[in-house]
């Protein structure tokens, strides 16, 4: 296990990625051993750590340990939630907004808990459609309500500082189950977060 809780990272994984970045940094023509850089691969190592350690999580029993018995059965809307995750094809941050939604069916959850889904499979190598697809399917499979909407739209830095670089351009990606598979229902919800998105519509 790499990265299990706030400030506590696992011995071994942190010495194999510390030899590691000090090679990469001589390969990439600097001296590990310059004083400002004596540290560096040590912090690298830490923060990769943290940004992988949705690895170590279980998004459905954090769903489930804050699943509570309750009769509403309108829209719950959590959104604006900010996310910062990983392309997986080269390890560059992707950051954005995701919009997440459902309709219960008996019981709701504690909100926090839909935010820390989102971070969950955020810190990962990750691709935007898969994240997306990832959130969904937890909520539906542990709170099996009416129905689930996400919405995220992100920068890939990777198409920005590299490659292609756009610097405006914004990718969103959505899904859709139960009753947001219908029309008005999936209307009435892209209409509650039009406000916040990114590119308006
Ligand atoms: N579908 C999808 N593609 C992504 C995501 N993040 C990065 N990519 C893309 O992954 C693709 C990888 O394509 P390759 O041609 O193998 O990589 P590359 O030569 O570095 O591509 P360029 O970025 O165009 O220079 C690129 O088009 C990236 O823009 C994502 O979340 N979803
Ligand atoms: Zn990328």
């Amino acid at each position: 296990m790499a990265y299990n809780k706030e400030e506590s990272y696992d011995e071994q994984v942190t010495s194999g990625l510390i030899r590691n970045y000090k090679d990469a940094i001589a390969l990439l023509g600097e001296d590990p051993e310059r004083e400002g850089l004596l540290k560096t691969p040590e912090r690298v190592a830490k923060a990769m750590q943290f940004l992988t350690q949705g690895y170590q999580q279980d998004a459905r029993e954090v769903l489930n340990s804050a699943k509570f018995t309750e009769a509403y059965s309108e829209m719950v809307i959590v959104k604006d939630i900010e996310l910062y995750s990983m392309c997986e094809h080269h390890m560059l941050p992707f950051f954005g907004k995701a919009h997440v939604a459902y309709i219960p069916n008996g019981y709701i959850t504690g909100l926090s808990k839909i935010a820390r889904v989102v971070d969950i499979y955020s810190r990962r190598m990750q691709v935007q459609e898969r994240l997306t697809h990832q959130i969904l399917d937890a909520i539906q499979e542990t709170l099996e309500p009416q129905g689930v909407a996400v919405v995220i739209e992100a920068q890939h830095l990777c198409m920005m500082m590299r490659g292609v670089q756009k610097q405006n351009s914004v990718t969103t990606t959505s899904a859709f189950s139960g009753q947001f598979e219908h029309g008005a229902t999936r209307a009435e919800f892209m209409k509650l977060i039009s406000s916040d998105l990114m590119y308006r519509r």
